[in-house]
């Protein structure tokens, strides 16, 4: 029996549990640059832990997949943070799971508002980047350094997920 799993639209109160969301939309703010500039300030937090562990600012051009999607994996990175934030207006699919003593539990699927990104802290289970439709680019905030710092789960069973409730065309 497939498990189907249907995305929902990401809030802060859903995301809430999984991590931050980079939005100006609810975000604290403050004037700057006499006024001439808005600060939306400390959306998220970057983490970066172990030897010789530093920051690093990609960018990553993502290819979109095939819906409904099958989700045989999601990965997660012990030693740091990682921030996608979208170059573009295009939304994009985030998948995350809750942790548990047995590995990741049952993905939650969020589809972004338009501009909007997200950041996993260290540790956060998630799928890869996944761009809808059309190639996408993000700046990518996470973290370099000494160790390894990706670790991969497959599921025993994909997941099927899709972006709308209903059935599939
Ligand atoms: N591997 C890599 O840099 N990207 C993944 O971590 C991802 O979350 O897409
Ligand atoms: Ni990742």
């Amino acid at each position: 029996m497939t498990r189907i799993i249907t995305a929902q639209p990401l809030t802060r109160e859903n995301f809430a549990p999984f991590g931050d969301i980079i939005d100006t939309a609810g975000a604290g703010h403050f004037p700057i640059n006499a006024g001439k500039c808005i600060r939306h300030h400390d959306l998220a937090r970057v983490e970066t832990a172990g030897d010789n562990a530093r920051t690093l600012i990609s960018i990553f051009r993502g290819t979109p997949y095939d819906f409904p999607l099958q989700l045989t994996m999601v990965e997660r990175h012990p030693l740091g943070s990682q921030a996608f934030m979208p170059l573009s207006q295009n939304p994009f699919l985030v998948i995350v799971c809750p942790d548990t003593p047995n590995g990741p539990g049952t993905p939650q699927a969020f589809l972004t508002a338009p501009g909007q990104g997200v950041n996993y802290p260290r540790g956060r289970w998630h799928g890869v980047l996944t761009p809808i439709g059309a190639p996408q680019d993000f700046l990518v905030v996470d973290r370099g350094g000494d160790g390894t710092n990706l670790e991969e789960f497959v599921f025993p069973e994909p997941y099927e997920i899709r972006l709308t409730e209903g059935p599939v065309a």
